[in-house]
């Protein structure tokens, strides 16, 4: 392997660290904590272990964390009530309802309920708009991570040819805009793209945000191209793996994220970062 490696798990615990002494520097000057409420609908058990994960995290830093495990069988007006009661809670500076949702319930109207200053997520449409006109407020978290995590490689990216491979709301489209605003000439590459090969094999960096594993090609990789990988799948034997062959990419890549360790302890950190800045916003802190 020549690539160096993107480690999410290192560059996470130094934004979190950075957090901790923030929250630290104000509680202690008598300021409440930070405070984070965290729904889940449902017990699917993948979800369960994120959500238990935020929690840890939340607790190691000094943020408050409020659950709400809802039943599968619950209503769309009760969700929906339960958002406009965490949306006036002065202890509360950013709401998480964990997706994907139960079939009955809808998302997008969610999404489009939480007050969008405590949109920890970014999902909002006010927050999606904000990072399109270039006033980004609360930013989606696994873009935001990608992001801090670029800062590692040193590179300018001004210019820079990007590929983002995937197109959806929660990563591909806020990702392109966060690339955008940074400078790079963007591409984004979704299910209707003819030669998906040829874009990446020109990109300087790629972002591969499919969801479906291995679809990019280790010798499509541009030598010395950054790549990163936000795709996870957990195969039979229990390994996980990414939307990248990742061996045959190393051997051509400057820089690589691994899977896992690379962008989903990235997306978690941010989710704090998020709360703080909510939090700071909130008490007027800045
Ligand atoms: N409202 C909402 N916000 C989310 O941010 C959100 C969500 N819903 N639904 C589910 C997805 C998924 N997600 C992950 C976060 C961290 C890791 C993570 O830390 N992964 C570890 C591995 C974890 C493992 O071992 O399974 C890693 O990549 O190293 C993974 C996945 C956030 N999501």
């Amino acid at each position: 392997m020549t690539a160096r490696l993107l480690d999410g798990r290192a560059v996470g615990a130094t934004v979190r660290a950075g957090l901790a002494e923030t929250i630290a520097a104000y509680t202690e000057n008598g300021h409440r904590p930070p405070g984070l409420a965290v729904v889940q609908v449902g017990g699917d058990p993948a979800s369960s272990v994120y959500v238990a994960n935020k929690r840890k995290a939340c607790a190691k830093l000094g943020i408050e964390s409020f659950s709400h495990d809802l039943k599968d069988t619950v209503s769309q007006a009760e969700l929906d009530a339960l958002v406009d009661e965490l949306n006036e809670d002065p202890r509360i500076d950013g709401i998480l309802v964990q997706l994907p949702l139960p079939e009955h319930l809808s998302a997008d109207s969610i999404i489009n309920r939480i007050d969008p200053d405590k949109d920890v997520d970014g999902f909002h449409p006010t927050n999606i708009g904000r990072l399109a006109i270039r006033q980004p407020g609360l930013r989606p978290c696994t873009p935001f991570g990608v992001m801090r995590l670029l800062e590692e490689t040193g590179r300018d990216l001004h210019g820079m040819e990007a590929v983002v491979v995937g197109a959806s709301n929660i990563v591909g489209r806020p990702m392109a805009l966060e690339l955008l605003l940074a400078g790079a000439t963007v591409t984004v590459c979704h299910r209707f793209t003819e030669d998906l090969a040829a874009h990446v094999r020109r990109a300087d960096l790629v972002v591969a945000a499919a969801g479906k594993p291995g679809l990019v090609r280790g010798e499509w990789i541009k030598g010395g191209a950054i790549v990163i990988d936000v795709g996870i799948h957990r195969r039979d034997d229990g390994t996980l793996h990414g939307d990248v062959d990742f061996d045959a990419a190393a051997e051509r890549a400057g820089f690589i994220t691994p899977v896992p360790g690379g962008v989903g302890p990235m997306t978690i950190a941010m989710l704090m970062h998020n709360t703080v800045t909510s939090w700071r916003r909130r008490l007027g802190l800045d």
